[in-house]
């Protein structure tokens, strides 16, 4: 049989709710959801190396707000795996923090897929016990193009909807996902429609998704009115079909015909705006992008 890798390195893609319905709450507070879910080919990249005991170092744009202690995501889900006896990791930041896009989600999944493939077959945590570290890491674990219910646990796979070119924006301020359900009006809104659409293109999809909503977007927008600054500036873009908060916030989309467009769009907004986060990309299924990478190999 072959040795097992030494060290993987792996892309943790940026999450992004096009569609994020709010359809009930739970006894224990959490809120059952409806959401369209893709994921982006802008994100954080992780290097894991084998070794005794764990560690951990951040670096990046983006690093400065992310505890390298045992408070990042990517340690909590590691102390799930059952004999793991350590390990290195290094993340390499370009998420901004709290900012609906998933990103400790995205590093934490990145860290499971990374650990799957050094560790032994039976040592993968339990869905439980990663859904309570948090909702939106089951999703991430796959980062492939999914309708997602309940409070995250519950990920169907859409396989044909139309490759999409978007342009993402955070004005950097980070925004707190509890605060922003808490400020939540209505936590009993419709669904999706049981059935969806089938998307010819991208301007089709773009049309179905301005009949469905973000319910969570007056709420974080009432807890940080930056939002409604960055949404109208990306519908005041050239060739905009559609822009829409992601998550609790404060990132939002915008859904462009083209990459170019998208990329001409992406231009003129940091042009205005330089002290925004701005990333033009691709959206949908990354799972091949997402996979881990060998770094070096005892074979
Ligand atoms: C809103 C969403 C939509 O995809 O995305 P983000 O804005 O975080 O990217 C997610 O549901 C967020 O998932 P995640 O960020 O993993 O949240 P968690 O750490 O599990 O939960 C943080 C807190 O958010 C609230 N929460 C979260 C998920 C959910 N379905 N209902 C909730 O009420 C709870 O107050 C919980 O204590
Ligand atoms: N690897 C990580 N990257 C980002 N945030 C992390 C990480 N590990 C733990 N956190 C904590 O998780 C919180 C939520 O961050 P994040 O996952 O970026 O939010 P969101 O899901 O809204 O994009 C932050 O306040 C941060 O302190």
């Amino acid at each position: 049989m072959a040795d097992l890798a030494q060290a993987v390195r792996v892309f943790a893609p940026a999450k992004i709710n096009l569609t994020l319905h709010v359809t009930g709450q739970r006894a224990d507070g959490y809120h059952l959801l409806d959401s369209l879910v893709v994921f982006a080919d802008v994100g954080d990249h992780l290097a894991v190396h084998r070794q005794d005991g764990f560690s951990m170092r951040v670096e990046g744009r983006e690093a400065a707000a992310v505890p390298a202690d045992t408070d990042n995501l990517v340690l909590r889900v590691a102390a799930l795996f059952k004999d793991l006896q350590g390990a290195r990791f290094h993340l390499l930041k370009e998420l901004p923090v709290a900012s609906g896009i998933g990103g400790g989600s995205a590093d934490a999944a990145a860290a499971m897929r990374a650990l799957a493939a050094l560790s032994q077959a039976g040592n993968a945590p339990d869905m439980a016990d990663v859904l309570r570290l948090g909702a939106d890491i089951p999703m991430c674990v796959r980062s492939d193009a999914a309708r997602v219910r309940g409070i995250g646990d519950r990920i169907e796979p859409l396989t044909d909807l139309p490759p999409l070119h978007a342009v993402l924006v955070n004005p950097r301020r980070a925004v707190s996902t509890p605060s922003v359900f808490k400020a939540l009006r209505n936590r009993n809104q419709p669904p999706m429609p049981e059935t969806l659409p089938h998307f010819a293109d991208a301007s089709d999809m773009a049309a179905w998704l301005g009949t469905q909503r973000n319910d969570l977007e007056a709420a974080a927008t009432s807890v940080d009115p930056a939002i409604a600054q960055v949404k109208a500036a990306l519908e005041a873009c050239q060739g905009c079909m559609l822009a829409r908060m992601s998550g609790s916030g404060a990132t939002c989309f915008a859904l462009f015909a083209d990459h170019r467009t998208a990329k001409n769009a992406a231009a003129r907004l940091c042009e205005a705006h330089p002290d925004w986060w701005i990333k033009p990309a691709r959206l949908g299924d990354q799972s091949q992008r997402a996979a881990p990478q060998l770094i070096r190999s005892t074979t």
